[in-house]
C-alpha cells in the first residue's frame, strides 16, 4: 500500500473510531427514550382502562388520556429521530465518505481539506470530519475541475481554488479503491458500481453523481424542471437525490409529506423505496396515476394504464379517435369554456332523497342556484347553493323534531340507546325534562337526516356524470355513447378521468391540494397533456419536476422531444421553466446501448458509458414450442453469470403462456399488476410492469415482425431492450421485426440458420 493510501486509511480509522463512540452515546440516548416511551405507554393503557364505566367520569378520563396520548406521540417522535441518527451513524461507520476536496480560499495561506459523505459528522469540538454531500461547498466535488471554481452559498456565490479532488470506495471501513481525478467524477469507481448485479432495491448514486445530474439535483429556482433523458441516464436516480437535497435545504419549511411522486407502477414504488432512507431521509408520498384517480371516483372501476395498454392492442378506430381527442390540452380548455358558458337550465341537478322520499327536488336546487348573482363564478355559486341547502336542511330538521314519530322514538329508547345518544353530555346540565327531550329529539332527527347532509356536503345534488355526458354530446358527439355504457357497468375509461375531474372541480370548487410543494412525475411520456394539465390544477402550489424519455412511449407514438417540450410548456403555463437533457446511458453495457441506439431514428444522441459486454443475441425460433425450448436453454446459460433474468413480453397473455410452459421446469415468478416486489431469479412480466426497472439479463420475447410491425411499436421495443444491464437476448418467432432489421449486423449475433433480409 503506498504512503498516501496508508495515511488516508489512518484517517478513516480515526474517523470511524469517533463515529463508533458517537454511536454508543446515541444508543444510550435511544434506549433511555425507548424506556420512557414504554413507561408512558403503560400508564396510558392503565388510564384508558379505568373510570370509563361511570359516565360522569368519562370526560376527565378522556382529557387525561388525550394528554398521555400526546406524550406518547412526542416520545415516539424523539425515538424515531434517534433511530434515524443511529442508522446513519451505522452506515457512516462502514463507509464514512467517498470524496475529498482540497481548496484554497483567496485570503488564506494554507489549503483546507474537506471530506464528503452521505451525512455530516462533527467531533466533540465541532470540527467537521465529514461534510454532507448536500452542503453548498460539496457541489464542487461534483461540478468542478481543478482550478478556480465557484459554488452557491447562502451568502451568495463563493469562489475558491480547487487543488485536489480524490474519490474513495470504502467498504467495511477499508479503502478498496482511491484515486485523484481532474474530471468531475471519474469513471473508475463508476465502472465498478455499474458492473455489479441488480438488486431488489435501487441504490443511491451519491458517490458518483455526474455533472449534468448534479444540475437537476441542486436546482432550486425552476417552477418547472423538465428532464428529458435517454433510457438508463439516471433520471429516477437524480430526482430521488433531488428530493433528499431539497429536504436538506428547506428542513425548517418542508417535510417529506409535502412531496408527491407519481410513479409508473407499484413495483417501481417498492424498487425505489430504499433510496431516501439510505440517505437518512423519510420517503415522500408515492402514488400511481391509477391510484390517484381511483381514490377520486369511489365506487367506480377506473381503467388503468395497463388495462388501456392491453386494450390498445385491439382498439376500434372510432374509440381511438375519441381517446386521442380527450387526451389533448385543448379538450380541457373546452371543459373550461363549457362551464363558463353553462346556463342554469343546463345544470344536471338531481333530487336529494331520503329512502323513497324527495327531500329537495332538483327544481328547487336549480331555483336556489339561479337566485344567486350571475357575477359569481360557477364554483362560488355552487358553494353558496350548498350553504343555502344546508340552511334549509337545518330548518327542516328543527321542524321535524316536533313530529310525533320523534317523541315515540324517545319513549321507546332503552338504556343503552339512551346513553349512546346522550354520549358524554352531562345529564345534570339539563334544567328541565323538556330540555333533555329537545336535545334527544334533535339528535334523533339529525341522525335520520345524516345521509341528506352528506349528500349536500359531497355535492351529490349535481350528477357530474350526466353533466360530462352532456358536455361530450356537445363537444365530441358520439363519444358519450361508450362513456354512458361503461358507466352503466360502473367503469370509467382512463381518458375520461382528467376531463371529468376537471369539470367536477371547476363546477364544485374542490379537488385542489394547496399543501404539496413539489410534484414529481416519472415516465412523463405516458401522461397525456390533459392529465398533466389536471395535475397542475390539482396541486396549484407545487413546483414541478417532470422526467421522461419521449422515445420510451408505450401508450402512444413516439413524439419528437422538441415538440413534446413545447406542448408541455404551453399547456402548463409556467414562468420559470428549465429543460435538461441527459444523453449518457449508464445502465447497460456499451454493446447493449450501441444496439439500442441503432434502432432509434435519432439514436446518435445517446452516448454509451464505456462498460464492455457481450453483444446482444438474436434467436430465431421456428414456432412457439421451439421458442419455449430456446428460452429454457437461454435461461440455463444466463443463470451462470446473472442473478436476475427477466423475460419481457408485450402483453400479459404472452406472459401467462410462457409461464404455463416453463414453471414446471424451473422456479420462475410471473409478475402481474398485483405484485409489489421483484424477487431475484427468473421473472416473466409484461413491459408496462417493467417500466423504470432493470435486470441483469433480459430476454425480449417474440420480437417478430408480427409483434412489432412498424415504428408505432418502437417505443415498446426500445423500452424492453433498455431494461438489460449486462446481457440482452432477443427471441423472434418467425421473421424478426423490421425495427431490428435496420440494426447493423455487427452490433448483434444471430443464432439460427434462417437467412435474415439484412440491409447492411
Ligand atoms: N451517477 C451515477 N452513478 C452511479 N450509477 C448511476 C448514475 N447514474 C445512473 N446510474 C445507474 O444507472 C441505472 C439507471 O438509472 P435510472 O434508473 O435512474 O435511469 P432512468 O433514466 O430513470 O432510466 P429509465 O428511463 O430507462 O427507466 C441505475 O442502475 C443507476 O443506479
Amino acid at each position: 500500500m503506498d504512503k498516501e493510501r496508508l495515511q488516508e486509511q489512518r484517517r478513516v480509522d480515526n474517523v470511524v473510531a469517533k463515529i463508533k463512540k458517537s454511536f454508543k452515546k446515541k444508543e444510550q440516548e435511544y434506549l433511555k427514550a425507548h424506556q420512557e416511551t414504554s413507561s408512558v405507554e403503560k400508564n396510558y393503557v392503565q388510564n384508558a382502562k379505568i373510570n370509563t364505566f361511570e359516565i360522569d367520569d368519562r370526560i376527565e378520563t378522556n382529557a387525561e388520556v388525550q394528554q398521555q396520548k400526546q406524550l406518547v406521540a412526542k416520545n415516539v417522535e424523539t425515538e424515531t429521530i434517534l433511530k434515524g441518527q443511529l442508522t446513519t451513524l451505522n452506515d457512516l461507520e462502514k463507509s464514512p465518505y467517498f470524496g475529498r476536496v482540497d481548496i484554497l480560499d483567496e485570503d488564506e495561506q494554507t489549503p483546507e481539506t474537506l471530506y464528503i459523505g452521505i451525512s455530516s459528522f462533527v467531533d466533540e469540538k465541532q470540527n467537521f470530519l465529514i461534510y454532507d454531500w448536500r452542503a453548498p461547498i460539496s457541489s464542487i466535488f461534483y461540478n468542478g475541475t481543478l482550478g478556480k471554481v465557484s459554488y452557491d452559498a447562502p451568502s451568495g456565490k463563493q469562489e475558491t481554488d480547487l487543488l485536489k479532488k480524490r474519490q474513495f470506495l470504502i467498504q467495511n471501513a477499508q479503502i478498496k479503491n482511491m484515486f485523484d481525478t481532474n474530471e468531475t467524477v471519474g469513471d473508475n469507481i463508476l465502472q465498478e458500481i455499474l458492473g455489479s448485479a441488480s438488486d431488489e432495491y435501487m441504490k443511491n448514486i451519491v458517490a458518483t453523481i455526474q455533472q449534468e445530474q448534479n444540475i437537476i439535483i441542486r436546482d432550486t429556482q425552476s417552477d418547472l424542471l423538465l428532464v428529458q433523458g435517454v433510457a438508463g441516464s439516471g433520471k429516477t436516480s437524480a430526482i430521488l437525490q433531488r428530493i433528499a437535497f431539497l429536504l436538506y435545504h428547506s428542513r425548517s419549511e418542508l417535510n417529506a409529506d409535502q412531496f408527491v411522486l407519481f410513479s409508473p407502477n407499484l413495483l417501481f414504488s417498492h424498487y425505489i423505496s430504499e433510496v431516501l432512507p439510505s440517505l437518512g431521509e423519510r420517503n415522500m408520498r408515492q402514488v400511481t396515476l391509477a391510484e390517484f384517480f381511483s381514490q377520486r371516483f369511489e365506487g367506480l372501476n377506473v381503467e388503468t394504464l395497463f388495462d388501456s395498454y392491453e386494450k390498445r392492442l385491439f382498439p376500434s378506430k372510432e374509440e381511438h379517435k375519441y381517446k386521442q381527442e380527450k387526451e389533448t390540452a385543448s379538450f380541457m380548455e373546452k371543459i373550461k369554456n363549457y362551464i363558463h358558458d353553462l346556463k342554469t337550465d343546463d345544470f344536471q341537478f338531481t333530487d336529494i332523497m331520503l329512502d323513497d322520499q324527495v327531500i329537495f327536488d332538483k327544481e328547487l336546487i336549480r331555483a336556489t342556484y339561479a337566485s344567486l348573482p350571475d357575477a359569481m363564478s360557477p364554483s362560488q355559486r355552487f358553494f353558496e347553493t350548498k350553504n343555502l341547502l344546508i340552511k334549509k336542511l337545518k330548518l327542516l330538521i328543527a321542524k321535524e323534531t316536533r313530529k310525533k314519530w320523534v317523541l315515540e322514538r324517545i319513549d321507546s329508547l332503552n338504556d343503552e340507546e339512551y346513553f349512546t345518544l346522550i354520549s358524554d353530555y352531562k345529564r345534570s346540565r339539563f334544567g328541565e325534562v323538556a330540555e333533555e327531550e329537545n336535545y334527544l329529539a334533535l339528535k334523533i332527527v339529525k341522525d335520520r337526516f345524516r345521509t341528506v347532509y352528506d349528500a349536500i356536503y359531497n355535492n351529490y345534488f349535481l350528477d357530474v356524470y350526466r353533466q360530462y355526458s352532456a358536455f361530450l354530446m356537445k363537444n365530441l358527439r358520439g363519444s358519450e355513447i361508450s362513456f354512458n355504457a361503461e358507466l352503466e357497468i360502473h367503469r370509467l375509461s382512463l381518458a375520461d378521468c382528467a376531463p371529468l375531474l376537471y369539470l367536477r372541480d371547476l363546477l364544485t370548487g374542490g379537488g385542489q391540494n394547496q399543501k404539496i410543494h413539489h410534484l414529481f412525475i416519472d415516465e412523463i411520456q405516458d401522461y397525456s397533456l390533459a392529465q398533466l394539465k389536471y395535475l397542475k390544477f390539482a396541486f396549484p402550489q407545487a413546483k414541478l419536476t417532470l422526467l421522461g424519455d419521449s422515445e420510451q412511449a408505450l401508450f402512444s407514438d413516439i413524439q419528437e422531444p422538441a415538440e413534446f417540450l413545447s406542448n408541455l410548456k404551453k399547456t402548463l403555463n409556467v414562468k420559470k421553466a428549465r429543460i435538461i437533457q441527459l444523453n449518457k446511458s449508464y445502465r447497460s453495457t456499451s454493446s447493449i446501448t450501441n444496439f439500442i441506439k441503432a434502432m432509434l431514428p435519432d439514436g446518435n444522441k445517446i452516448q454509451a458509458f464505456t462498460r464492455p459486454g457481450k453483444v446482444p443475441k438474436v434467436l430465431l425460433a421456428n414456432d412457439y414450442s421451439d421458442a419455449i425450448k430456446k428460452i429454457n436453454t437461454q435461461i440455463a446459460q444466463l443463470l451462470n453469470s446473472n442473478s436476475t433474468i427477466a423475460i419481457i413480453t408485450n402483453s400479459m397473455e404472452e406472459c401467462k403462456q410462457i409461464y404455463r410452459k416453463i414453471h414446471s421446469i424451473r422456479p420462475v415468478t410471473l409478475i402481474d399488476n398485483t405484485a409489489r416486489a421483484v424477487p431475484q431469479g427468473v421473472l416473466i412480466l409484461p413491459i408496462y410492469l417493467a417500466k423504470g426497472l432493470e435486470f441483469d439479463a433480459v430476454i425480449a420475447y417474440d420480437i417478430s415482425a408480427h409483434n412489432y410491425q412498424n415504428e408505432h411499436s418502437l417505443g415498446t421495443l426500445y423500452t424492453i431492450c433498455s431494461r438489460a444491464m449486462h446481457e440482452l437476448v432477443l427471441l423472434s418467432i418467425g421473421d424478426v421485426s423490421p425495427l431490428i432489421q435496420k440494426v447493423p449486423t455487427k452490433l448483434f449475433s444471430v443464432e439460427h440458420q434462417v437467412i435474415l433480409p439484412y440491409k447492411n
